[in-house]
């Protein structure tokens, strides 16, 4: 496959290098101080675009290429208030958009371990809920993605919380579920979820030990996207 790189920073380096390691060509790798490479690319010549940018970059990044019929592979995070947009354009266009908050295997499994802990910490009383993520200096957004990810799947699964917020912002209450976000380097990304009584304490922990795992499924799921269409999620990809 001849694949365009969005966003050549520390996931798209190893993400290229993965590809190319797996018998792809990279088309071009495109940081924000060589977009003007986007011009003298043919897109019927590009098989996926893979984006792994910045908050404020990725909607820009990901219309590029929907508009241009280019299946895109996104991960980047802290900007999902914008992707409805997407979503319409994506269907507009006839075209394939994937995002996934982690692209990582072992964390779509601990995604599914999360849901089915908060169901059955649902039937239970006497517990406080919090989540924790760590990761390093660099990253710009807070909580991260797949936090964010997580919370939703314990808000879905346990009836007390309809809501969650960053601790430190103003808004505790019984109902929202704390998140912590602490930014230590290298962490390359460790997420936490406890369940606290004065009696016991269960907590489940993913903890990332390199970005191989994120990079690993985001060409993983590159391979797998063309002929795909509509707006699609680690759900249509995975058989879990
Ligand atoms: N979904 C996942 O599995 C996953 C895993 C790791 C990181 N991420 C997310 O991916 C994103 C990138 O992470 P990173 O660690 O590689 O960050 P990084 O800061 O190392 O790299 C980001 C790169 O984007 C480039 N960029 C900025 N504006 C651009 C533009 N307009 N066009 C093209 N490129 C532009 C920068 O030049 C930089 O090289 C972050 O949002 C991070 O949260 C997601
Ligand atoms: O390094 C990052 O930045 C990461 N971002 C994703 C997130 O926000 O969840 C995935 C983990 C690493």
């Amino acid at each position: 496959m001849n694949i365009l790189i969005l966003g050549y920073g520390k996931m798209g380096k190893i993400i290229s290098e993965i590809a190319e390691s797996r018998g792809h060509s990279i088309a071009a790798k495109i940081n924000i101080d060589n977009r003007d490479e986007l011009s003298a690319l043919d897109p019927a010549k590009i098989d996926v675009a893979i984006e792994f940018s910045q908050p404020e970059a990725a909607i820009e990044n990901i219309k590029w290429a929907i508009e241009r019929g280019i299946p895109v592979v996104s991960g980047t995070t802290g900007w999902l208030s914008k992707k409805p947009e997407i979503n319409r354009l994506t269907l507009e266009k006839n075209g394939a958009f994937f995002y996934a908050s982690n692209f990582s295997i072992g964390v779509n499994v601990f995604f599914k371990v999360n849901e089915m802990l908060a169901k059955l910490m649902n039937e239970t009383s006497g517990y406080q809920v919090s989540l924790e993520e760590i990761h390093h200096t660099e990253k710009k957004d807070a909580p991260s993605g797949t936090a964010i990810t997580l919370a939703q799947g314990i808000i879905k699964n346990y009836q007390q919380l309809k809501e969650w917020h960053l601790t430190g912002e103003g808004k505790d209450s019984e109902h929202s579920l704390p998140i912590t976000a602490k930014r230590i380097d290298p962490a390359p990304g460790t997420h936490i979820i406890r369940y606290s009584s004065p009696i016991d304490e269960i907590e489940i922990t993913h903890t990332a030990h390199s970005r191989q795992g994120f990079a690993l499924g985001a060409v993983l799921v590159s391979e797998w996207i063309p002929g795909k269409k509509g707006v699609l999620s680690m759900d249509d990809f995975l058989s879990f």
